[in-house]
């Protein structure tokens, strides 16, 4: 037979329904926000989304092989309220972005526009003991998605986006020693569009509340650029990472919902 070689890259998104088949599911993630078709929802006004979040939660910063990690200890970081029905509590960010200087990256799109870059805030269900109990329940994760513009330097980024070049290759690890409030990532206007979907590397699991913020947020070129000091495996080997996003997925008949 043909000489088995291992594939020592992970395969592309187009390749993931093979060994992810929820890959072609009813409830993928990310989408095409047609923002003409989103319903307004009284409701998501009528009781906000609280985002409480404690200024000493993160720990460390990770090279994941996939993204950059911030791990957070959730002890005082949860959301609730909006479309969620009990308070889930913050684990870990995480972003997605596109090649240097271009203007693809994110994973969730806006009548088609696309953003730079896109920060993944990934919370759990506290009805759940662990986030590894809640990551495939239905209603197990909140992520908070915020588009990053290019523009002028984000402060409230700059201690994160100055750590990447220490976490070069997959598994680096930085430890976070100074107070940091992951809030400061928010837009000032908490607007959003939210509907149900899924993680958007595998497993693909179908577990996601999203809840992606209307307004993006600003960052500089240097910012976006540091995003490239992030390593990992090329089938040419060792190459800076870029372009892992996952493009928009079918629809499939959801309701998008917006405040
Ligand atoms: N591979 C089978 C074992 O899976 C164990 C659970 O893996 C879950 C790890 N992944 C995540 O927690 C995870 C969390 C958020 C997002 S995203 N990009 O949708 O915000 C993507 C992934
Ligand atoms: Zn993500």
């Amino acid at each position: 037979g043909f000489l088995q070689v291992a594939s020592p890259v992970p395969q592309g998104p187009n390749k993931w329904h093979e060994q992810f088949p929820i890959a072609k599911g009813q409830r993928q993630s990310p989408i095409d926000i047609v923002t003409s078709n989103a319903k307004v929802d009284k409701a998501l006004s009528d009781n906000p989304l609280k985002v409480s979040y404690s200024n000493n939660c993160c720990q460390s910063v990770t090279n994941t092989g996939a993204s950059f990690q911030v791990v957070v200890d959730g002890a005082g970081t949860e959301i609730s309220g909006g479309p969620l029905d009990s308070t889930y509590k913050l684990v870990q960010f995480h972003a997605h972005w596109g090649p240097l200087g271009g203007d693809e990256g994110s994973e969730h799109t806006v009548d088609g526009v696309t953003y730079p870059a896109e920060l993944h805030l990934v919370h759990w269900n506290q009805k759940y003991k662990d986030v590894g109990e809640a990551v495939d329940k239905p209603d197990g994760l909140a992520v908070i998605g915020v588009f990053f513009s290019r523009g002028k330097e984000h402060a409230g980024f700059k201690p994160i986006s100055d750590l990447f070049a220490k976490v070069p290759r997959k598994a680096d690890k930085v430890d976070i020693s100074f107070n940091y409030d992951p809030a400061c990532l928010l837009p000032a206007r908490r607007d959003y569009w939210t509907y149900l979907g899924s993680l958007t590397t595998p497993p693909l699991f179908e577990s996601v509340t999203w809840i992606v913020m209307k307004d993006p947020v600003e960052v500089s070129a240097e910012q976006l650029a540091a995003l490239r000091n992030l390593l990992w495996e090329t089938p040419s080997g060792e190459g800076q990472m870029c372009n892992n996003y996952r493009p928009p997925q079918p629809l499939q008949g959801r309701l998008v919902r917006s405040t």
